[in-house]
């Protein structure tokens, strides 16, 4: 089925995934970019695109690749859907946008659009589902994120306690994010121009006076940014499995 036919059925409830997966992974080291790091027999990046793509309201994505990417496998579809792929920038903001302009034309300025790190695997459905169905009912649009529940400390420059920050109110930013397509890309544009580097689509929304919604979301839809978060994610696949979870 050609996108723009899946597009065409898009308009009625699904929406488009922008996946920016162009980092290099340096916190995480390795021969390869931690997206490409085999989990339980597939790429990480695999992993975090099947939670996407194997949900019913979610019709195709648009991947953001590093340029010289040797790494990625040329899907093109995945649990039926397609698959689309866009050069990255040096900047995961960058490579948000160049997916947002590689969207199919028929994602219309005021649809929604969700942008999910490549580098969280472990999306669930129920929190997608929770935050299409708050996200969608926003003017804004919502994030997923995560209540903090450790006593934050400030560190000085000889690695002791400056002080401890007041924690309350305060949530840790996850993804999927889900905004309107035009909204976001203007967002994202001022951003740049602004000479701003925004490390969320929410933080480029918030500096046009936007607030956008918090969906509280698991604590084990966490990013894999070192490898002791890639042996978690392997515990908890295993864990899944062990108890007959559909993966
Ligand atoms: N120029 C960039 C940088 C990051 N990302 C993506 O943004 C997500 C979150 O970024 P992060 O976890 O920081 O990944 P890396 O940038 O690869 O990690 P590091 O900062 O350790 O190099 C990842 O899926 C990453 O591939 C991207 O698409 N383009
Ligand atoms: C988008 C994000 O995952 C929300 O917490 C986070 O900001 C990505 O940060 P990174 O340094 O690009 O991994």
């Amino acid at each position: 089925m050609s996108p723009g036919s899946l597009v065409a059925g898009a308009h009625a409830a699904q929406v488009w995934a922008i996946v920016p997966a162009a980092g290099r992974g340096q916190r995480f080291g390795g021969a390869m970019p931690k997206q490409y790091v085999d989990v339980a027999g597939r790429p990480l990046i695999a992993h975090a695109l099947h939670a996407l793509l194997s949900h019913p309201a979610v019709c195709g994505a648009v991947v953001a690749l590093a340029a010289d990417d040797a790494w990625w496998p040329g899907w093109s579809s995945m649990d039926g859907k397609p698959l689309l792929r866009v050069d990255g920038a040096d900047s995961r903001a960058g490579s948000v946008l160049a997916a947002l302009g590689a969207l199919p034309e028929q994602v219309r300025a005021d649809d929604f659009v969700l942008v999910h790190d490549a580098a969280r695997p472990n999306l669930g459905h129920a929190d997608l589902g929770a935050l299409l169905e708050r996200g969608r009912g926003d003017p804004v649009g919502a994030i997923l994120a995560a209540p903090v529940r450790d006593t934050l400390k400030r560190a000085g420059d000889d690695g002791g306690i400056d002080g401890t920050e007041p924690r309350e109110r305060l949530w840790r930013a996850l993804t999927p994010q889900l905004f309107r397509r035009l909204q976001l890309t203007r967002a994202l544009e001022a951003a740049r121009e602004a000479g701003v580097e925004v490390t969320d689509e929410a933080m480029a929304m918030e500096r046009q006076g936007m607030r956008p919604l918090l969906v509280e979301g698991d604590e084990d839809n966490f990013k894999i940014t070192t490898t002791s978060d890639l042996a978690r994610f392997e515990f908890l696949l295993a864990r899944r499995t062990l108890h007959g979870e559909n993966g």
